[in-house]
């Protein structure tokens, strides 16, 4: 039987890639629904079963092993699969019909399986509705680690750090914000047209979007209620970027201006630096430098439809850019690789695929990066150190040791005038650092420290 390109099978295909390859999977479901001839309707269908099944493995696992004699693991990868996609949508999709749910499911097994597969799916899924019921409820204010887990569905060694460091009340938040749908939101440019303008032809291009004006970053919009902006001619023409508000905020707080010495360390795929451009009004200079070949292209991407042509772009690893230890940078931007735990609604993957080991690894390769970014910032300079992530030995632990060990730095006691209200009322640390969790204003979690380099050199 030839296999038709619907939703669930587009979607089973990218939950097997992300599994087999370890890859993301927001590049390949791109890849997949770009390759596909779905309607936009099958392909929302598509993307909400594979974030959806990913988000909710540990729950819909817990479901499975009630059901399937020899525990979920004992399945062939595929099927494994296609059961947790079944049952996603008996349990979480209200809008798809419980018989048209096993009915597709059945199908698929059908196509791909041999004989007894069909059966099992059927039996499997038909028993869950069957029993459906007290068996299947969950505690609403789960209060140990392993409840935390199975209802928020995060791996235990996850929920367990989450509490550790933030105690049970703000992990229980963080961790339930991580299963609510990312929003949109898009950072006009103002090379082009202010806030108030971008909205209204936003709103002319888009009749049935919802607009609401940031209150994480003055250049942010937040979109709701449908349309496809970033197929229309504003978003060709460069009139606005697709950010994240926090990751607006980054550039905020170093807030370049027009005519200065600017590098951005960590480019890739570019989102900060075409903010940094904008708001230095394409005056200057601006190095946007990263170490990966493939990715340079996409900071090239953005630059050139943002119509900025200040910057700079150059593939380099930031430790060894020539000219590092010249202090000749006013402003300079260090947005590390990091574990991500700050967007894991966006790549639930990411919860799956890393561990506390990896943690490990990054911090050497984070402290590298920023002892060569602090080199090249000027005397008198500001230096923005920023991650994705939550976790205090990337963040915090990262700054306290830096000052310690750069004494010519220090964290910028003006930082608390500069921040948005909201922000400083929630996000604000003891310490005088940001770190916005996720439930914050449902954007990405992010940590951002802002230290400001001594004008005269400190006498030994
Ligand atoms: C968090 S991402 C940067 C996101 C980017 N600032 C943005 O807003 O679009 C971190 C980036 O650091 C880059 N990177 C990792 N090691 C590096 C190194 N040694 N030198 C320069 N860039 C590096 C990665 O390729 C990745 O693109």
């Amino acid at each position: 039987m030839k296999r038709k390109d619907s939703a669930r099978n587009v979607a089973l295909d990218v939950l097997i890639a992300v599994e087999e390859r370890g890859a993301y999977s927001n590049l390949l479901l791109n890849d997949r629904l770009n390759q596909s001839t779905l309607s936009p309707r099958d392909r929302g269908l598509a993307t909400e079963l594979v974030y959806g099944t990913l988000q909710r493995k540990n729950t819909l696992d817990w479901i499975l092993n009630k059901l399937v004699r020899k525990g979920v693991h004992s399945l062939d990868l595929w099927v494994r699969h296609l059961l947790r996609l079944g049952i996603y949508q008996l349990r979480y999709l209200d809008r798809v019909p419980p018989q048209a749910a096993v009915h597709e499911t059945v199908e698929i097994a059908k196509v791909r399986g041999h004989r007894g597969i069909p059966g099992l799916v059927n039996g499997v899924l038909r028993s869950y509705l069957r029993r459906c019921g007290r068996e299947w409820l969950l505690p609403d204010s789960p209060e140990t680690v392993t409840d935390l887990a199975l209802v928020t569905s995060h791996p235990e060694w996850l929920v367990r750090r989450m509490v550790e460091v933030y105690g049970i009340k703000t992990a229980r938040s963080v961790l339930k914000a991580n299963n609510r749908p990312p929003g949109l939101s898009v950072r006009v440019n103002p090379l082009r047209g202010n806030r108030e303008r971008v909205a209204r032809l936003l709103q002319e291009e888009n009749p049935q979007l919802t607009i609401r004006r940031s209150s994480v970053s003055g250049q942010g919009l937040i979109l709701s209620g449908g349309g496809h902006p970033v197929s229309g001619r504003l978003f060709r023409e460069g009139w606005f970027t697709v950010q994240d508000e926090s990751s607006m905020l980054v550039t905020d707080l170093l807030a370049p201006r027009p005519g200065e010495r600017v590098l951005d360390g960590c480019a890739a795929p570019g989102g900060k630096t075409g903010h940094l451009a904008e708001r230095m009004e394409n005056r200057g200079s601006l190095l946007a430098c990263d170490v990966h070949p493939h990715k340079v292209k996409l900071i090239e991407n953005q630059v050139r439809r943002l119509g900025l042509s200040m910057v700079e772009v150059r593939q380099a690893d930031l430790r060894e850019l020539p000219g590092t230890g010249e202090p000749q940078f006013d402003r300079v931007l260090l947005d590390a690789p990091c574990s991500g735990w700050g967007v894991i609604r966006r790549k639930p993957d990411i919860k799956w695929s890393k561990n506390l080991r990896e943690v490990e690894s990054l911090l050497r390769l984070q402290e590298q990066l920023l002892e060569a970014a602090a080199r090249m910032v000027a005397p008198g300079g500001t230096l923005v150190y920023s991650t994705c992530t939550l976790e205090p030995r990337e963040n915090q632990e990262r700054m306290i040791a830096f000052l310690k060990k750069n004494p010519t730095f220090q964290a910028d006691s003006t930082l608390v005038e500069t921040l948005p209200a909201p922000v400083r009322e929630k996000a604000l640390t003891g310490d005088g650092w940001v770190q916005i969790l996720p439930h914050h204003f449902e954007s990405d979690g992010f940590f951002i420290a802002r230290m400001i380099r001594e004008n005269k050199q400190r006498q030994k």
